[in-house]
């Protein structure tokens, strides 16, 4: 990423922790945050420049608060009691700063620390090392083999219920750390175990989902008016979580293949997108299933070929964006990155593809990050 600028021209918000480095543009403007994030995609893509659209933002008003997807380090100190917030980890410091009062997050994220920092035993008798809210539904990661007492946590629940959330995970994990969650020893203590985002898509504790919706419908309705599936056309769809944009392809009645390594976005994927064939595992690793489906898909080589793909932030794999420039050719291709610098390495190996457009857009304000949607054409003919 690149430096923050020194430059602070605004007040920090009411409960915003001036040691807190969660939000590096906080004290500025949004137009000069926005026209900074621009300028760093200039420089980054630069190859692509004259492609490079307008950030697209939301409204000044959904600016803040609307951070309903958290990770957040807990610590129990004898004199303060429990600290839920930012883990500062460097070489002088190892401590959980408490921002009980975020102004990024939403009302109700804040209501739950403060409620669970009042509530909770110490950490002797409920040792919680992390709190994950994926909207709804909320985890307590214990480091622990051993179940704790739950018994304090029944005056929470009407308080939760009151606030919308649906489900209450506790998560036993002796070894969590750097890596926050492990796969086994989930057990749901109080509600259901999937909720429903704004789109009416299944999602579970671990779902991933993006912070602004509004946003990230945007994105998909400009990756699809690029793409334009249809009943002609097979699309495969990669990283692609519980399968919102699935979703989308099907609706236009086009064939598709969804692949995603989490288990429980797998499981949710084969609700929402029932339709698709989703494959569990590695992009990489699914390659040879991925060619089979689209030579039993498209047998004659009729159809048009399409991508969709929107890796995590290390971009796609080597193997992956290598088989999709030399092997299967979609005629169109649109790639939702949340890195600039892995987009750019990504863009670069699909040389047989010209960039049509760079649509960058404002997925997480006050921070640096930057979300692209790159869309590109195939230019060399198929092999
Ligand atoms: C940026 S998220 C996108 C999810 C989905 N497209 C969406 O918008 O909801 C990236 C997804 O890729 C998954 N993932 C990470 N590495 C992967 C890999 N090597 N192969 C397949 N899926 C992977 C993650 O579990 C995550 O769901």
């Amino acid at each position: 990423m690149y430096p923050a600028r020194t430059e602070q021209n605004l007040p920090l918000r009411p409960g915003c922790e001036p040691a807190c480095p969660g939000c590096p543009h906080r004290q500025l403007a949004a137009a000069a945050s926005e026209t900074q994030k621009f300028n760093w995609l200039q420089q980054q893509l630069a190859p692509w420049q004259d492609r490079l659209q307008p950030l697209k933002a939301v409204a000044a008003e959904k600016r803040w608060g609307y951070r309903d997807r958290v990770t957040l380090a807990c610590r129990w100190l004898p004199e303060q009691g429990w600290q839920i917030g930012m883990h500062l980890k460097n070489a002088w410091q190892d401590e959980v700063l408490a921002i009980p009062n975020c102004p990024l997050h939403t009302p109700r994220t804040n209501r739950l620390m403060q409620l669970l920092a009042a509530y909770l035993p110490t950490a002797e008798t409920f040792p919680l090392a992390w709190l994950v809210q994926a909207g709804s539904q909320i985890t307590l990661v214990v480091k622990s083999r051993n179940q704790p007492p739950l018994a304090w946590l029944e005056d929470l629940y009407p308080e939760m219920e009151r606030l919308g959330y649906e489900g209450l995970w506790l998560h036993l994990n002796p070894s969590t750390g750097k890596k926050v969650l492990a796969k086994k020893t989930w057990q749901l203590v109080w509600g259901q175990p999937r909720s429903l985002d704004s789109q009416g898509l299944i999602y579970g504790p671990q779902g991933f989902q993006q912070l602004l919706p509004e946003l990230y419908q945007q994105a998909l309705q400009e990756a699809e008016r690029f793409l334009q599936p249809d009943d002609q056309s097979c699309v495969v769809d990669l990283y692609s979580g519980a399968g919102a944009s699935l979703q989308r392809w099907l609706n236009q009645q086009a064939a598709c293949v969804g692949v995603e390594s989490g288990g429980e976005a797998v499981e949710a994927a084969a609700d929402n997108a029932h339709e698709a064939l989703i494959l569990r595992g590695y992009c990489r690793e699914r390659l040879p299933q991925i060619q089979a489906w689209v030579a039993s898909t498209d047998p004659d080589q009729q159809q048009t070929r399409l991508l969709y793909t929107n890796p995590p932030r290390i971009g796609m794999e080597p193997e992956v964006t290598r088989w999709v420039n030399e092997s299967y050719q979609p005629e169109r291709l649109a790639y939702l990155s949340c890195s600039a610098g892995t987009l750019k390495r990504d863009l670069e190996s699909l040389s047989n593809y010209q960039v049509v457009r760079l649509q960058p857009y404002d997925f997480f304000p006050q921070t640096r990050h930057v979300e692209t949607l790159a869309l590109l054409k195939l230019t060399a003919k198929r092999n």
